[in-house]
């Protein structure tokens, strides 16, 4: 009887862009963060798990900050140039690994603005989604009304939260899918914001999977304290 290969499950980080929104003096993801940078706690999430197989880094091509870091990969990781946005970064990411890895394996994408993710959603989102036709995305119920801006600046609508959710990453689906589904979407130029789109503009549904609100993208100064904040409760609880 042949023995089926177990799927492994691989890390795309994009990581080139700009940080245009924090106005820091370096790209964001190099910026300090609990005594080392937001990039370096993103990459030990990934490194430190013993379910994920390998990490594709993406960087900017004139990126000047990663060669400083201290990174101990203790398994595959490559590098790769990142694109104008993120879709294209990931894709360039998706890219390399299916040079390199089974297009039935699992690829996980996630920001690496996204520091807070804990071990215990990384293990949710892997558990719930192994076996998923589709795969899906860590994500959280919106819980503040929702208001639609008018031209004006005031209120022009209250949008129904009762269905709405925050999309969070990683996000996670077969590789060879993922990897056609966007191809296919930037083919189009639709520039989607998430993996999830790309796939639903594939015509597939995403199963939704509940993360913690902590799982915080660092986008803006004050984001950044309460990364702090919560890196520092990790260390202390766990979780
Ligand atoms: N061309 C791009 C743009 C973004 N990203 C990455 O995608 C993640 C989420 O994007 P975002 O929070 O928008 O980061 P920036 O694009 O850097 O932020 P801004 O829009 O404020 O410039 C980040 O880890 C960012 O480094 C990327 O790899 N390639
Ligand atoms: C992928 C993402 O983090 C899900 O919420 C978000 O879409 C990234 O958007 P950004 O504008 O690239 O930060």
């Amino acid at each position: 009887m042949t023995k089926t290969k177990t799927p492994g499950f691989w890390a795309v980080i994009p990581a080139a862009g700009v940080g245009r929104r924090m106005g820091a003096d370096r790209p964001k993801q190099y910026l300090p963060l609990a005594g080392r940078t937001v990039l370096e706690h993103t990459l030990d999430i990934f490194f430190r798990h013993p379910r994920i197989s390998g990490v594709v880094l993406v960087i900017s091509a004139d990126d000047g900050w990663f060669k400083d870091l201290d990174i101990k990969a203790n398994k595959p990781l490559w590098v790769v140039d990142g694109g104008t946005e993120r879709c294209h970064s990931v894709l360039n990411g998706l890219g390399v690994l299916m040079n390199h890895v089974d297009s039935q394996d699992w690829v996980l994408v996630h920001d690496a603005a996204r520091p807070c993710l804990s071990d215990e959603d990384l293990d949710h989102l892997l558990d719930t989604l192994h076996n998923d036709p589709v795969g899906g995305i860590l994500a959280t119920p919106v819980r503040d009304t929702k208001k639609r801006a008018g031209p004006d600046g005031r209120i022009a609508a209250t949008v129904d939260r009762g269905a709405m959710w925050r999309a969070f990453t990683p996000q996670m689906f077969r590789l060879g899918a993922l990897e056609q589904a966007l191809a296919q979407a930037l083919a189009e130029d639709f520039l989607v914001t998430d993996e999830a789109s790309a796939m639903e503009h594939a015509g597939q549904a995403p199963l939704l999977v509940e993360g913690s609100a902590r799982n915080i993208k660092i986008t803006q100064p004050e984001d950044l304290s309460l990364a702090a904040f919560y890196l520092s409760r990790q260390q202390t609880t766990g979780h």
